[in-house]
């Protein structure tokens, strides 16, 4: 099915000066969350230099023989390495993608891949990690300012010096697509979902495009889809920001999530190609309590609301796995009448 594609306006927002524009960026900000979910970011202090040797320790990693990529597997804290694991209830398949998840704290314990196979990879990748902090915090500044809190109320709750800090960066590589139209079903790279932190940090590298975009959602307990998606291409020296359902429901949805995904290739113009992107999710802590200044959902913890979006997700997961078996079983049962029918007339 051809996808309906519409131009919408992703904000570009310049952090230069932070602190003395720092009125004028929230407002910015506050702007593109109300709007879109969705913007980039510049002079942001994050150097090319160091995005480029964050992908090439990626690239090592990814580069690893299986059985080893498999001596640091993921596990509910979220964090470790999967391959085509993670299914999506907006398509019921799995995403054509590996991923390694890398938190700050005690959850890594033994997850970390060795400098044997990849030199420098913990100590890098921290580094990295901390430069996205300092610009997510600043981001959490904003964002608690336009909301009416404390300037460090998100910054509090998102405390990566904690032990138990849930905060993510993933090492995103998806597969090659084969060209050959009628080789199987095309199946999404990363199916559309609204990602369940305060914020993500995105980066994607030149050429390897498939990212898209589908504002529209009005409520953070609604699981509806819109139907028309825009194309988020690479911009060099920005980082893609997006709203997560974390900040939806801390703002009383006045901040969108925004569901987003990475197409599967099937379309005039679509990149078939080995695609690495890098993702930092800035979760709560455990105990963070959470309510907007509106009180439009229930106070819950940073644990509780993690375990909702969760429920969300399976109740939505199993929806959509029921709904597949019986379409697979109305279409063989199709195929078994058509079946009868051609042999009887022959
Ligand atoms: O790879 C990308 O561009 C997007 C990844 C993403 O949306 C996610 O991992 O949540
Ligand atoms: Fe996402």
């Amino acid at each position: 099915m051809e996808t309906k594609y519409v131009d919408r306006n992703i904000p570009k927002i310049s952090l230069a000066n932070f602190e003395v524009r720092i009125d004028e960026i929230t407002q910015e900000l506050c702007a593109a969350a109300e709007d879109v979910g969705f913007f980039s970011i510049i002079d942001h202090g994050i150097s090319q230099a160091q995005v480029d040797t964050m992908f090439a320790t990626s690239d090592s990693f990814f580069a690893l023989p299986e059985d080893t990529k498999r001596t640091v597997p993921w596990n509910p804290q979220n964090v470790g390495y999967e391959c085509r694991s993670q299914i999506r209830p907006s398509t019921g398949a799995p995403d054509q993608k590996e991923s390694y998840q890398l938190q700050f704290g005690e959850n890594m314990k033994g997850l970390w891949m060795s400098d044997d196979h990849v030199p420098g990879f913990k100590t890098k990748s921290l580094e990295f990690m901390h430069s996205l902090q300092k610009v997510s915090e600043r981001l959490m500044i904003c964002f608690a300012r336009g909301l009416g809190f404390p300037d460090d109320f998100f910054v509090k709750a998102h405390d990566v010096t904690r032990p138990d800090c849930q905060t993510v960066l993933r090492l995103l590589h998806y597969f090659e697509t084969p060209k050959d139209k009628n080789s199987q079903t095309a199946y999404h790279r990363a199916g559309a979902h609204a990602d369940w932190d305060l914020l993500t940090l995105l980066f994607q590298r030149e050429g390897q495009s498939g990212l898209e975009i589908c504002p529209g959602r009005e409520v953070v307990t609604d699981f509806a889809l819109g139907d028309s998606w825009t194309k988020v291409e690479f911009q060099p020296g920005s980082i893609i920001c997006n709203i997560g359902d974390l900040l939806m429901s801390w703002s009383d949805d006045r901040f969108k999530s925004t569901f987003h995904r990475v197409k599967a290739p099937e379309e005039e113009g679509d990149y078939y190609g080995e695609r690495y992107s890098i993702a930092f999710f800035n979760q709560p802590c455990k105990d963070a309590l959470i309510q907007g200044p509106k009180k439009k959902y229930p106070m819950v913890t940073g644990q509780q609301f993690t375990a909702n979006a969760m429920g969300l997700h399976y109740k939505a997961l199993k929806r959509k796995l029921e709904q597949n078996a019986t379409e697979q079983a109305i279409q063989s049962q199709q195929k078994l009448k058509t079946g009868i029918a051609v042999q009887s007339e022959a």
